[in-house]
């Protein structure tokens, strides 16, 4: 493969965003949440929103993948995955994006795709994976309620709520440089039983797993249960992050992509 002449622009990595399916009013939307796409370019990468996959199409769709951000939804993962049936009906699924992210996960991990997983998207890897969640924390004897504020404005929402205890010697400590930090929180459902192969990034001071990463993976893997997407630029530890990322997808670019001739 030639060099790129040292005037051609990289291309920005691209990253793909799978998108939650909704209706608005009778119709069915694919769609994805604003923040994720502001975050995504903070990182100098270019968003791809996906709308759903057939599985034969997974292995093309990768290939023009630099980068995998799982983004979270208000939707949880039916509990199917995990060998339970639904706990509270009243509580939104989303199976069209399960169908699809659940078998793509293991996949871009082991191409060494850069995987950002967050909320849901942490709940989606870790159950892709093979471990699984409870269905309500704050019901579960020891653990405080991680739902956050609902009923309240969204900065009310995605304040800060609890801190993180940051395990050593991990990706997690390696990117943000620091052992605790503080973090919002608005879930519902959380890791019960941790996938195997998976390793503890990070606990909230309930014990609560609240970051993990594939420690064999070939490529940067990091997936946490708060928003590091909600007002990113503003937050140091979340400007590490997604700078990390960004990093990890300009690095997969660069070894995986021909030069356009043409540019
Ligand atoms: N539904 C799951 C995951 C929660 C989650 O992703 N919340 C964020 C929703 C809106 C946003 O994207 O910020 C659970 O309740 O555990």
């Amino acid at each position: 493969m030639s060099a790129l002449p040292a005037s051609a622009p990289a291309r920005k990595p691209a990253v793909l965003v799978p998108a939650c399916n909704r209706m608005v009013g009778e119709h069915p939307f694919h769609i994805a949440g604003k923040k994720y796409i502001d975050a995504i370019r903070l990182a100098g990468c270019l968003p791809l929103i996906v709308p759903f996959v057939q599985s034969d199409e997974l292995d093309e769709l990768l290939d023009h993948a630099d980068g995998v951000l799982l983004t979270g939804s208000p939707s949880n993962v039916h509990p199917s995955h995990f060998g339970e049936d639904v706990y509270d009906p009243s509580l939104p699924l989303d199976q069209d994006r399960d169908a699809w992210t659940l078998p793509m996960i293991p996949r871009a991990l082991a191409r060494g795709i850069p995987l950002f997983a967050i909320c849901r998207g942490f709940q989606e890897a870790n159950v892709a994976l093979g471990g699984s969640l409870y269905q309500a924390v704050q019901e579960v004897p020891g653990q405080r309620d991680h739902r956050g504020i609902t009923d309240k404005t969204p900065e009310e929402q995605y304040d800060f709520a609890h801190e993180v205890l940051v395990e050593a010697g991990g990706t997690l400590e390696a990117v943000v440089g620091t052992r605790e930090f503080q973090v919002n929180t608005a879930h519902g459902q959380g890791v019960k039983q941790l996938a195997p192969g998976l390793r503890v990034e990070a606990r909230a001071p309930d014990g609560l797993v609240e970051a993990f990463s594939m420690a064999n993976a070939p490529g940067f893997n990091l997936c946490v249960q708060w928003h590091p997407e909600w007002k990113a630029a503003s937050n140091p530890i979340s400007v590490r992050l997604f700078t990390a990322f960004g990093d990890a997808c300009r690095a997969y670019r660069d070894r995986h992509r021909q030069p356009d001739p043409d540019r």
